[in-house]
């Protein structure tokens, strides 16, 4: 092959490429749909290599151009990948609750083969979500909260004894770090039956790959958005979205665990114990056919409620704690409920006095209005859908986007949205609220299933500290906040500094 052959075929290469993109980025054209120009070979997304904004500032940036143009719906593009943006609550409602046959998946990346841990209830869909989402639910139903509040609270008692040795002489106490220890213990004891004691082992591998899971290199950036992208081509290509030795770990840990649990008699109220109640009622009911949970599928489900107990809600604490540090007057709002409730139950929380506490969930509402853990959730369309009212069809396959946090910071749905003001969460209040314009838990069939469990431990975790200390901000913490580009959910570059002052 001489020089003009191989010049010629890199030319022809890459005319085939620029086809290839000019194409794929004329399909919202093609259907009529309003969209966002794309950038050529990123689409609309920063690269991940060059990516100096966080997805949660991303998201309300892509929200805030499409409603500046009276969208109630466009187009956008993950590389070459057409998402469905969707901005109107009506629609939204159609899309998770009214029509939500139409969205039943959400479409992540699955892979039972190559990566186990991936086949979880977040993420997979059609009959196998639903067979799955109706024999897990009664796991989380008050009465099972009351049974599982022994080990929050018993983590709430760790977190004050933790915080009892580190407070002294304004000491400046990272408090992302304190909460992430905090929700660890207690999703770990819950989801997998172990005493994680990350208090006392910073180091413990529970609290080191709950790290590993959330923190992504711009590598590992670049690969999940090309699995997000391609996922056929990544089931193809044998890609794994959970790193081997986190695979491993938690496939040892449940192994472990049930094993001992079956051997020794042992039942425990927990998530884990859901699990194994589940397996054995479904092999006597598959007695024939041995259809029944296995251990790669009871390790997905613990694994879920681990990754998506731990983080979301130690991150709401670490954001609320620092609105009550630069608002003195609703800190003292919160902890005057926290002693008064306390007061009356003996000075103890139970499950019934944490749920006197009105204040301080009104303030977990409006930190996860501001800042929600997931600031933004998908759907995909399994069979075509017509846009109520439009000509559009919204073709099967195609990936949508509810854009949670453009939509919480809106001024349409919250006046004056960048302030913090849990008193828009009052009984009186909410009720104007249109459910759909508040998304921290998402809506409809799919909503979270482990609320009420984040709301608890968030609750205790917070009032925990209140009733013993008054919070300020710290020179330490960066202001403005910067939000990191290494995390989906959102958390801050250099930690959350806060100086305790026991009271
Ligand atoms: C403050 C705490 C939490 C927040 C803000 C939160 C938020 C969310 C959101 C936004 C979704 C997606 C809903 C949708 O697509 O409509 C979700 C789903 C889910 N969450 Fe949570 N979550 C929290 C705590 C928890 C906890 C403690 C658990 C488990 C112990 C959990 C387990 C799940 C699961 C399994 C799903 C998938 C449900 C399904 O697809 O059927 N979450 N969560």
């Amino acid at each position: 092959m001489d020089t003009i052959d191989i010049i010629s075929l890199i030319v022809g290469f890459a005319a085939i490429i620029f086809v290839y993109f000019w194409w794929s980025y004329k399909y919202w054209e093609r259907r009529n749909v309003p969209f966002i120009p794309p950038r050529y070979f990123s689409g609309n997304f920063e690269p991940p290599l060059r990516r100096n904004i966080s997805q949660f500032e991303e998201f309300i940036r892509l929200y805030n151009y499409a409603k500046s143009q009276g969208w109630k719906y466009c187009g956008i593009y993950n590389i070459t990948n057409p998402l469905l943006m969707v901005l109107d609550l009506e629609l939204l409602k159609s899309i998770l609750t009214k029509d939500f046959n139409h969205f039943v998946d959400r479409g992540q990346y699955v892979n039972e083969k190559d990566d186990p841990l991936s086949a979880h209830l977040f993420s997979i869909g059609g009959e196998k979500w639903r067979n799955l989402r109706v024999k897990f639910t009664p796991t989380f139903t008050s009465g099972k909260m009351r049974q599982m509040f022994q080990t929050v609270s018993d983590c709430g008692l760790a977190l004050e004894k933790y915080l009892e040795g580190e407070v002294h002489d304004q000491k400046p106490i990272d408090i992302k770090s304190v909460a992430a220890c905090y929700t660890t213990d207690i999703i770990g004891s819950c989801a997998f039956g172990i005493e994680c004691n990350t208090f006392k082992e910073p180091d413990s591998p529970f609290r080191s790959f709950g790290q590993k899971i959330f923190e992504r290199s711009r590598l590992g950036l670049l690969k999940f958005s090309l699995i997000f992208s391609f996922p056929n081509l990544a089931r193809f290509l044998r890609c794994n979205i959970t790193p081997d030795d986190v695979t491993k770990f938690f496939m040892k840990v449940v192994n472990d665990t049930v094993e001992y649990r079956m051997k020794n008699n042992v039942v425990r109220k927990d998530f884990l114990q859901s699990l194994i109640e589940l397996r054995a009622q479904e092999q006597q009911e598959h007695k024939k056919d041995g259809k029944s949970l296995t251990m790669a599928e009871i390790a997905a489900q613990s694994f879920i409620f681990f990754v998506a107990g731990f983080e979301t809600s130690s991150t709401t604490m670490t954001f609320a704690l620092y609105e009550l540090a630069t608002h003195p007057e609703i800190q003292e709002k919160a902890r005057e409920e926290i002693l008064q409730v306390l007061k009356r139950h003996d000075n103890k929380f139970s499950y019934d006095a944490v749920n006197e506490l009105v204040y301080l969930k009104q303030v977990i509402d409006e930190t996860l209005r501001k800042y929600p853990a997931l600031p933004m959730v998908t759907r995909v369309c399994v069979k075509d859908y017509k846009i109520p009212g439009t000509d559009v069809v919204i073709e099967k396959g195609t990936k949508i986007i509810v854009p949670i946090a453009g939509i919480h910071r809106d001024e349409r749905y919250y006046k004056d949205p960048e302030r913090f003001d849990p008193d828009r969460f009052s009984e009186a209040n909410k009720e104007h609220i249109n459910p759909y314009a508040n998304l921290s838990f998402g809506e409809g069939p799919r909503i979270c299933i482990g609320m009420r469990f984040g709301v608890m431990q968030t609750k205790v975790g917070l009032a925990s500290i209140l009733k013993n200390y008054r919070v300020r901000l710290n020179e330490k913490t960066k202001i403005p906040l910067k939000i990191s580009i290494r995390s989906f959910i959102p958390t801050t570059d250099g930690g959350m500094w806060l100086t305790l002052e026991k009271i």
